[in-house]
């Protein structure tokens, strides 16, 4: 039901004079039904009405956002808000409209005809809009600031509101090139006071922000970074909780787990999610393919739960969202979103840095590279920031979190209603490796500046107190606290986390990880450190790590309509690419690279190497099991799509091996974690071609052959329920067509990975064919690899 604007309209009248407080309180009331303000909101809301700019640092679920959605309602006007995801501004700008609020959002993801609406209502004499949600990209947009300067000569624009403005700085852990665009805003917009609203910035980051942004005496508003209602273990949370029946085991208890401790990390986490009563949650993984795999597992545990991240394609990821939004699904296993993106940014760099290239071990990290590359237009990243699903009791990490701010920023989604919630991380010396590992290489690889190199030790830094703080005893609140610059007495936590209330079973834990661990003491110190060479890591890992996240094509990105990634690949595409003869120069680098490699390498490392590669038979059954977790999620996904789980899982995972398995260990993981996302994707005409397909190829089972011909698919279409596949069969073998078996057959099978050799001589070949036929400008040379990055 839509309100009347009765408390605006009064509080406008008085709007010339002041705002005072009780007026603010009123729209409080009137609009959000909160009966009083929060913490530092009500100073924050004076200063920027009384036009003064603001930097305001309160913890996640604090209440920020009321800093501008107030402002907007006591005055007339616009209040302009930069909002880094697009699912963030989609969501508050629903909010704001269901409480009859005139909010709007503009972004890609919009039809033109309601882009145009907006536009239309902005350009006209009195705007009937509040609230404009935007990109960072957006505003650097000549077309957008032109309109902007227009509706602040007509003096309607009241407020900017930059919200996560930490993501403006490259000290923060969240830094987006595209949040730098809005220094102009100053300039551009004078005498609009600008407010500045984060939850993660130590104070580094809040010098770079308020410098960038260029705000004039901002009023400072810090609150503590303590989130009391958050428990950083298990007993005290369930006794709150009302969970007294459910008493935790000794490792229930605990906030950081030891995956090398446990036979089943997944069990033990589908455990304590059961314990926790069918509560809200957010699991947070670093890769894709653990999503999947983990919410399958946990679906087949009888937890109600979805998989979401940036290889699912717009509409089911939307679905998954609002099904755990509107409580319809519990538990959400999601990606940490911006992680991802450097990576992908680093992808397209390391590819065409030759230096970086020579320097690579193993063959098949090139592919990885060069696959990444493709994927420049579109970013893929996902995150659950800002999303206000206030329930959310538990937060858990299943893999190590990239620093304290991405930990708090990620645990801190629970319990914004402020009631009791839980924090869990699991720690395991393999994530740790990994992580270390794109960290070490990705901000190194991407220049190879001084600055660069700094950025990198940075993120080390950062990354090393994260594993101090898995691997250490100290209260962990202190911690969390400590690491913002805050200093808190010990009495603080009250013995709300697990090393507080509970420093014996911490203390034999670490004990245990210590002597189980084949792991490098440094001396006088309790620590567990991972070396710092990226050789720690096992080459297959890190290969399918890369392929698995490069393979993603196909999702359109989701920050928002960045053009960071597009900036990177046009400079580097420009600055490193002027020319065919460079580039011709470049593949030979990278050729001679590879032999170097194959070369360098001793007979005896080049057998153990082999025996390492070889796909066992209990990597073979583990992936089987995998596939079938995913069959059983496109199964529930497609609703009642009749396929028998385990044939399909084995006849795709044989394929996977007929393809790669000579090829070794990491391709063939590759092509698996390929299908497993093909399947996240894909619709019921698909999936039974592409299993219809495989036993096509099955000469003992010829009566399939035609499965995949027309008739099948539109029979499927037709009836997708109620069809069965006997019976698809039975009618197609009455209608044989090999013909369109064979174009069917193309068209979903997966891509191959080529060799590098046979990625190099396609190369030679074309660019033949090119000289033969015609000579190019330096600028096609420059389209035709960028196109033929995007189809590797
Ligand atoms: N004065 C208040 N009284 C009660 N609840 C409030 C008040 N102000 C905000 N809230 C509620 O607190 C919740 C969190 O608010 P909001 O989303 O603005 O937090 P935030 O500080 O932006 O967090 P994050 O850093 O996670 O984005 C919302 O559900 C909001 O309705
Ligand atoms: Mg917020």
């Amino acid at each position: 039901m839509k309100k009347s604007a009765l408390p605006v309209e009064s509080v406008s009248g008085i709007e010339k004079k002041k705002c005072g407080k009780e007026a603010l309180v009123k729209i409080l009331r009137w609009h959000f039904g909160h009966s009083e303000f929060r913490g530092k909101q009500l100073e924050a809301i004076e200063a920027v009405l009384s036009g003064r700019d603001c930097f305001c640092l309160m913890p996640t679920g604090g209440g920020k956002s009321m800093c501008y959605q107030i402002p907007a309602l006591a005055r007339t006007g616009i209040v302009l808000v930069v909002c880094p995801l697009i699912a963030l501004m989609e969501n508050q700008v629903m909010a704001l409209k269901e409480k009859g609020i005139a909010a709007e959002f503009l972004s890609s993801t919009q039809t033109s005809q309601v882009r145009n609406k907006i536009h239309e209502d902005l350009e006209s004499g009195k705007p009937s809009l509040r609230l404009l949600y935007v990109t960072p990209e957006l505003i650097a947009t000549p077309g957008f600031m032109s309109k902007l300067s227009k509706i602040h000569a007509r003096g309607l624009l009241n407020l900017i509101a930059i919200d996560e403005a930490h993501c403006i700085s490259s000290w923060g852990h969240d830094f987006r090139p595209s949040y730098r665009k809005l220094s102009s805003l100053r300039n551009r917009l004078p005498g609009i006071p600008i407010l500045a609203l984060t939850a993660t910035a130590v104070p580094k980051v809040q010098k770079d922000v308020m410098e960038s942004l260029c705000l004039q005496n901002p009023l400072l508003l810090k609150s503590s970074f303590n989130r009391p209602n958050i428990h950083y273990e298990g007993q005290l949370f369930s006794m709150s909780c009302g969970l007294r029946s459910v008493v935790p085991d000794a490792n229930g208890r605990l906030h950081v787990r030891y995956k090398d401790l446990m036979d089943h990390p997944y069990a033990d986490l589908a455990n304590l999610l059961k314990s926790c009563g069918n509560v809200c949650a957010i699991v947070y993984c670093l890769e894709r393919t653990t999503c999947d795999d983990l919410a399958g597992h946990l679906v087949n545990n009888g937890i109600s739960c979805a998989a979401y991240h940036a290889g699912l394609n717009n509409k089911l990821r939307s679905s998954v969202l609002d099904d755990w939004i509107s409580s319809k699904k519990q538990v959400v296993v999601a990606t940490v979103a911006f992680g991802y993106y450097r990576i992908q940014i680093q992808h397209i760099q390391l590819f065409l840095s030759l230096e970086e290239c020579s320097l690579c071990k193993p063959k098949h990290m090139f592919f990885g590279w060069i696959r990444g590359g493709s994927n420049s237009g579109a970013l893929t990243a996902v995150d659950l920031v800002g999303i206000d699903r206030k329930d959310v009791r538990v937060v858990c990490h299943f893999n190590i979190p990239k620093s304290m701010e991405a930990f708090y920023q990620e645990s801190g989604r629970a319990g914004r209603d402020q009631l009791p919630s839980r924090s869990v991380l699991y720690y395991g010396m393999d994530d740790s490796k990994k992580m270390h590992f794109i960290l070490s290489t990705s901000k190194s690889k991407e220049k190879s500046s001084s600055s660069a190199d700094g950025a990198s030790k940075k993120s080390l830094a950062a990354f090393n107190q994260m594993v101090g703080y898995c691997q250490e005893s100290g209260c962990r609140r202190k911690r969390i606290l400590e690491s913002f610059g805050e200093q808190v007495p010990a009495t603080l936590c009250n013995k709300s986390c697990d090393a507080c209330k509970h420093p014996n079973l911490v203390a034999k834990y670490l004990e245990e990880l210590r002597n189980s661990c084949a792991v490098h003491h440094l001396s006088g110190s309790s620590r567990i450190y991972v070396s710092s060479s990226s050789d720690m890591i096992d080459e297959e890992q890190v290969s399918e790590f890369w392929n698995r996240e490069d393979e993603a094509s196909g999702s359109d990105e989701d920050i928002s309509d960045s053009d960071d990634a597009i900036d990177v690949a046009k400079s580097v595409s420009q600055s490193s690419l002027p020319s065919k003869s460079k580039l011709n120069d470049r593949i030979q680098l990278l050729e001679r690279a590879e032999d170097n490699y194959y070369r360098n390498k001793s007979p005896d490392k080049q057998s153990n190497k082999l025996d390492k590669n070889v796909v066992s038979e209990s990597l073979r059954e583990a992936s089987k099991q995998r596939l079938s977790n995913a069959l059983l999620q496109t199964q529930q996904r497609l609703a009642n799509l009749q396929i028998d789980l385990e044939t399909s899982a084995s006849f795709l995972e044989t394929e996977c091996y007929k393809k790669y398995g000579k090829s070794g260990k990491s391709f063939y993981c590759s092509q698996v974690a390929s299908t497993v996302r093909w399947l996240s994707t894909t619709n019921s005409t698909d999936l039974m071609n592409r299993i219809g397909m495989s036993t096509s190829s099955n000469a003992e089972n010829p009566t399939v052959k035609e499965n995949s011909c027309p008739t099948s698919l539109a029979l499927l279409e037709q009836n997708p329920i109620e069809t069965s596949k006997e019976e698809i069969l039975l009618d197609v073998r009455s209608e044989p067509s090999p013909t369109v078996l064979q174009s069917n057959s193309e068209g979903i099978s997966l891509p191959p990975i080529p060799s590098f050799a046979e990625f190099v001589s396609s190369r030679k070949a074309k660019d033949n064919r090119l000289s033969k036929s015609e000579k190019q400008t330096p600028e096609e040379d420059r389209k035709n690899l960028e196109k033929r990055m995007r189809l590797q």
